[in-house]
């Protein structure tokens, strides 16, 4: 494996104001790597420190093991961040010239404009009159025009519409399927669970999550079987099952509330007790971040 992004005890403070807080992580090459966090969490300010864009206050933020204001670093990273700040004199396709020019081994034009999804008309308009997912895709474009190793992509899909949105993560996937690295951050919550590996979970400047959505999900959130109330199903057997942390009815049905929906219902199969209506709740990735984050704000 190799280690692309190195985060070690960093800590970002604005005078009194402490953004990102003794962080620690480290990303391997080739993953995909989601960022959430409630609004000030600090998930701007890290991935700042990672384009070297901002120096930590303590602590080291290390890209390809060199410091994110390297040359070398540079050459090899692309980013498309909230604002995108273009020369609005320029058309979109001299824009994209102009950016490709910075780099060595630029990705090639025809297939930068294909990914990107960028039309015809558009790459002779003038940056100014662009519209806000027109300004997206050129962002796009110009965090992929040095063809880099490591993307990164703070909210991104803002401003999209719903082609251009599936578009998009289509081509985060193809881009992976590539080898690149890539991290993003989006408060929509379902674009992680669908397209990330792996979940970083930001809460008051620190880590508070960090694994796949599945696992963050598994661990966080409430799993359970669910059918209609019948006076035949023996609940005080259920119970006491020990893959069954709890057992109620609610709205004449039963919650069998279980980290093993699977052993659950080949007991109920099993022991023949047709149930009916069976539905599977497996925790939505949503319930998993308030949980987290409104139990942090306690401490
Ligand atoms: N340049 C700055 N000067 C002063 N304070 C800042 C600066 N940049 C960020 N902060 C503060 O640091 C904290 C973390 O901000 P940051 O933008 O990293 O959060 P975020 O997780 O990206 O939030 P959002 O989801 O709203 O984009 C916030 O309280 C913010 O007000």
């Amino acid at each position: 494996m190799e280690e692309v992004v190195s985060i070690e005890k960093a800590t970002k403070k604005f005078k009194d104001k402490t953004a990102v807080d003794e962080l620690s992580c480290s990303i391997q090459r080739g993953e995909v790597v989601a960022i959430l966090g409630p609004n000030g969490a600090g998930k701007s300010t890290t991935i700042l420190m990672m384009l070297g864009l901002l120096e930590p206050t303590e602590g080291k933020v290390e890209i390809f093991r060199m410091d994110p204001k390297e040359k070398a670093v540079r050459e090899k990273i692309g980013a498309m961040l909230q604002e995108v700040s273009v020369i609005d004199t320029l058309t979109v396709k001299e824009i994209i010239q102009l950016f490709r020019s910075y780099y060595a081994t630029p990705m090639d034009f025809e297939e930068l404009v294909a990914l990107t999804g960028l039309k015809k008309e558009e790459m002779k308009k003038r940056a100014d009159k662009l519209s806000g997912g027109q300004k997206r895709r050129l962002g796009f474009a110009l965090a992929l025009a040095g063809d880099p190793d490591l993307l990164f992509f703070d909210e991104p899909t803002v401003g999209m519409d719903i082609t251009a949105r599936k578009r998009f993560w289509d081509t985060v996937k193809a881009l992976k399927e590539k080898g690149k690295t890539i991290i993003f951050t989006t408060h929509y919550l379902q674009e992680a669970d669908d397209v990330a590996e792996r979940i970083l979970l930001f809460h008051k400047g620190k880590v508070v999550a960090d694994g796949t959505p599945h696992a963050i999900k598994n661990r966080l959130t409430k799993q359970s079987v669910s059918f209609i109330e019948n006076s035949e199903v023996p609940l005080d057997e259920i119970r006491s099952l020990a893959i069954v942390s709890d057992v109620y009815v609610k709205n004449n049905r039963v919650i069998v509330v279980t980290e093993q929906t699977d052993d659950v219902l080949a007991y109920l199969f099993e022991k023949r007790l047709g149930v009916k209506g069976i539905e599977i709740e497996k925790g939505r990735l949503d319930e998993a971040f308030e949980q987290l984050t409104k139990n942090k704000e306690a401490i």
